[in-house]
């Protein structure tokens, strides 16, 4: 299954070959101004999931958000690391 590390490097394989059809790809080139209004947009889900609906849309949700930070972070430059050490 894949998991937080395994996105993250999977992302940044597509923003480094650049694959047709990725999404990740065009959501990089959209830059970091759409990719902040994605994560606030999924927060916003994952706020409303979690009071009005099941665990199983609250984790969708969640996974969605995970993916948006993630652009976010491969749009910026950071790595997982530069989060990393402040947990
Ligand atoms: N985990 C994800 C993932 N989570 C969310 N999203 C995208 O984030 C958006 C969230 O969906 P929503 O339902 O909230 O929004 P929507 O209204 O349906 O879509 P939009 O109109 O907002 O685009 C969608 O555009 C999804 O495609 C993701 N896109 C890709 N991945 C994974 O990222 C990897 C690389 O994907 P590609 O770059 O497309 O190959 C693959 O493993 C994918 O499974």
């Amino acid at each position: 299954m894949k998991n937080f590390e395994s996105l993250f490097a999977e992302l940044a394989d597509r923003a480094a070959n650049r694959p047709d059809g990725s999404g990740t790809v065009a959501a990089l080139d959209a830059g970091v101004h759409a990719q902040g209004k994605k994560v606030l947009e999924e927060a916003g889900e994952v706020w409303i999931a979690a009071e009005h609906e099941s665990d199983e849309a609250l984790a969708e949700e969640i996974s969605q958000l995970l993916y948006w930070v993630q652009v976010l972070m491969i749009g910026r430059g950071l790595k997982l690391d530069d989060v990393y050490r402040h947990l």
